[in-house]
């Protein structure tokens, strides 16, 4: 049967993985998204509910006596006595309980990403307890709430209770029907990777929709719409529309393209790349990877920038991208400085476009257009766009209003690189144009064979002595403040996880090479996706942006077909006595699981807004680094060939990490940005900007694969190594502690910070 549903979102993070579980059930289902507040009030929404065959509410923060600014129109909505079938989830459901008399209490004991038994109410009697038809007694499901519909009420005779779970708060209701309307809904969250059976609700909602239709008057399918009624199927697209998917560029027909490539054998040392660079005299890009392990750090890659790199650069406060020519000598810092700032002004070999984040994003996929190639290849990276995305190119993010400018994006088109294959021993040397430096490659081929000329690593894990380091830290008062604050929110439903982050500002008595500290960086901290940039983009200039990073955790990897993510999320300081064993029961405690899962979830969602085919690949595993172990998933998607959509889409609408905000992620990046991480950095000029940290850092080939990592257990600066940030934090929930937090804040810091320390 072909059914039209609607969709209402509350600005969820797991609102799509609900949309999937929908559309899954039958290839005929047409589902319709809007917000909660795409509408002014109930009224609007009203004449075009006969396009529709049943609504869906769905799950979302806030609390329903909140009104308008937490439920949108859900509650006039609900209030209409509407005769269509509705299922309400989570927020939906306490919305829908809450108009037929009950009331919405907060929880004793709040559940964030647990799992629980449910428990099924009596067989099917009359219109009784139809939407758990065909279900065993008992089953499990994950519960994301603070609060529920109070236990006093769901005695009332409009409430029929059709499921509960008992846990430390007593019985909670957990499904119901609203007495004599086809309304239905749940508390729990059916649509979780960790949740059964969600696949059987939604179908037996849907058959109740189909039974309701038939039975009823109502005929209003789009798919058995007659020719004339065009107006509701233009209408129906209209909304479809009300959530913007644009993509990034449009695809088209690809062609292959000549790339010169040269290889070499070589040794499988995981410092080979490094030793490498060190004996480049002109400017690179690393990406490598100082630890092995399966599926990361085969490779490492040396962009090598050149006089035809075209370099993007966004700042997200001043609305502006600018686009130049790598040291290109007719730029000068100066002409450079009053082109962003003063709009419209024309200087030569610089081009300043004002836009926004939305339309920086267009730019570089209009660019990136004419140099995609149809290409297949071993090697992850055959030349492209490189650098580093900032948190705030992310969404939900407001522009800040700080003092000192800075780039919030770097991006540079790389026509040569060296790729040191790590697995197989082998090193390539790639252009675009086969204009790659000839010396160079005679430097490599008799670095590759082990005579260097006095460049190898420093020996010792050491900065230079004598250089003396002042560290700013957050305070404890501070940081407590902000703990406490995101407390409160997780208490009163308005987030379920929040990823509370802090800053550290040191700065050194003597300036010393950020190549210099990034070498001593890796040998400290290795990890799989270490990175330097550092952007000496304007000719004979300072860089205005430099980034060290060890980070372990992998954002999104693309290709043509499939991408991957691997959020981390539940951390364990390695310490004299920690073991694998002792920190893999501690990260299966329902504390790391919840924050593990939560995460999973989000990222699930994120891709399932653009992917049909989203599977976990891998739930949970611990893995072992320099200084802590980790709980780690694997997502995949799938069948991106089969969409418009590249992985350049799925980046722009991930970002910022599931894994540094938190879910639901609007509301909890809005929370902790004007709220809770506010008042945290003032030792910072910028407060409230988060800047590289917690974005990604990473590469987009033109044969369109792509893979960056989050940016963490990092520096940056943007004043050219006078002084460097460090941002360091973990996830909220409501079972963290005080001290266990800012413990865990502390471990991850002191993986980069250490650095500066016992120099
Ligand atoms: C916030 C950081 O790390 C993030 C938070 C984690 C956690 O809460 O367990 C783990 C990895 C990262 O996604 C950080 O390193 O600063
Ligand atoms: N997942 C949800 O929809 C949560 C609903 C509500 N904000 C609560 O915390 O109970």
């Amino acid at each position: 049967m072909a059914v039209n549903v609607l969709f209402i979102d509350s600005y969820d993070s797991f609102t799509y993985n609900l949309v999937s579980l929908i559309r899954a059930q039958n290839d005929d289902t047409h589902v319709t998204i809007v917000h909660n507040d795409t509408f002014p009030s109930f009224n609007e929404l009203k004449p075009f509910l006969t396009c529709f065959d049943c609504i869906v509410v769905g799950p979302g923060p806030g609390n329903p006596d909140n009104g308008y600014r937490d439920v949108g129109f859900l509650n006039e909505m609900f209030e209409a006595q509407l005769e269509v079938p509705v299922l309400g989830i989570c927020l939906g459901f306490q919305v829908m309980c809450r108009a037929a008399g009950g009331s919405v209490k907060q929880l004793t004991e709040i559940k964030h990403g647990q799992v629980y038994e449910v428990e099924v109410c009596g067989a099917n009697e009359g219109t009784g307890n139809r939407l758990f038809a065909n279900y065993p007694p008992t089953f499990n499901s994950v519960r994301y709430h603070s609060l529920h519909v109070a236990e006093t009420d769901f005695h009332c005779e409009n409430i029929i209770p059709l499921c509960y779970t008992n846990d430390e708060n007593g019985q909670v209701l957990m499904g119901a029907q609203i007495a004599n309307t086809s309304w239905y809904g749940v508390q729990y969250h059916p649509e979780s990777c960790c949740s059964e059976l969600g696949d059987r609700l939604i179908s037996n909602f849907l058959e109740i929709t189909e039974e309701f239709n038939r039975g009823g008057t109502r005929h209003h399918s789009i798919y058995k719409l007659q020719d004339d009624d065009s107006e509701l199927r233009r209408t129906i697209g209209l909304l479809d529309k009300a959530i913007d998917k644009s993509s990034v560029y449009e695809k088209a027909v690809l062609k292959p393209k000549k790339i010169h490539i040269e290889e070499l054998p070589a040794a499988t040392d995981a410092k080979l790349s490094i030793r490498i660079c060190n004996a480049l005299s002109d400017p690179f890009f690393l990406m490598s990877s100082s630890t092995i392990q399966e599926n990361r750090g085969e490779f490492s890659i040396i962009a090598l920038p050149n006089e035809n790199s075209t370099v993007f650069t966004h700042y997200d406060q001043l609305h502006v991208t600018s686009i130049h020519r790598w040291r290109d000598p007719i730029v000068s810092r100066q002409a450079y400085t009053s082109a962003i700032s003063a709009n419209g002004k024309v200087y030569p070999g610089l081009k300043v476009i004002k836009e926004d984040k939305s339309e920086f994003w267009k730019s570089i996929g209009d660019f990136m257009k004419n140099h995609l190639t149809s290409n297949t290849s071993k090697l992850p990276f055959l030349g492209g766009l490189v650098g580093v995305l900032g948190y705030e190119m992310g969404q939900f993010t407001v522009n800040g209003n700080s003092r000192d400018i800075v780039p919030d994006a770097k991006l540079v088109f790389i026509e040569n690189c060296i790729i040191v294959d790590l697995r197989r021993g082998v090193v390539s040397f790639v252009s675009l144009n086969d204009n790659f430096p000839h010396h160079l490659k005679n430097l490599v081929k008799e670095i590759a064979r082990g005579n260097e000329h006095g460049t190898s690593m420093p020996s010792t894990e050491r900065l230079p002595p004598n250089i003396k380091f002042d560290i700013e830290l957050p305070t404890k008062e501070a940081y407590t403040r902000a703990y406490q604050k995101s407390q409160t929110y997780l208490r009163q439903g308005d987030s379920y996880e929040i990823c509370l982050t802090t800053q550290t500002k040191v700065t050194p008595s003597d300036r010393i090479e950020p190549w210099r500290v990034f070498q001593t960086l890796i040998q400290r901290n290795p990890a799989p996706f270490s990175s330097f940039f550092e952007f000496s983009d304007l000719h004979a200039e300072p860089a205005d942006l430099c980034l060290l990073s060890t980070s372990p955790e992998r954002f999104l990897k693309w290709d043509c077909d499939s991408c991957e993510l691997r959020p981390i999320k539940g951390t364990v300081r390695k310490d004299g006595s920690m073991t694998l064993e002792l920190a893999t029961k501690i990260l299966k405690t329902p504390k790391e699981f919840g924050e593990n899962l939560m995460i999973l979830d989000l990222i699930r969602n994120d891709l399932y807004e653009l992917l049909e085919k989203v599977t976990v690949d891998e739930l949970m595993s611990v893995e072992e680094y320099k200084t802590v172990y980790q709980l780690v998933s694997v997502v995949k998607g799938h069948e991106l060939n089969r969409t418009a959509y590249s992985g350049i889409d799925l980046l722009r609408h991930s970002l910022p990490p599931g894994s540094m905000t938190g879910a639901p992620k609007k509301n909890t990046v809005h929370l902790l940005q004007t709220e809770i991480e506010k008042d945290l950095n003032s030792h910072l000029s910028n407060q409230g900007i988060r800047g590289v940290y917690s974005g990604v850092t990473g590469y987009w080939s033109i044969h369109d694969h792509g893979d960056w990592s989050v940016n963490i257990r990092c520096m940056y600066s943007y004043d050219n190594a006078r002084s460097w940030r460090l941002g360091a934090g973990g996830a909220v929930t409501i079972l963290s502690t005080l001290e266990g937090e800012w413990e865990e804040m502390h471990t991850k810091l002191e993986s980069a910070l250490q650095v500066f320390r016992d120099v």
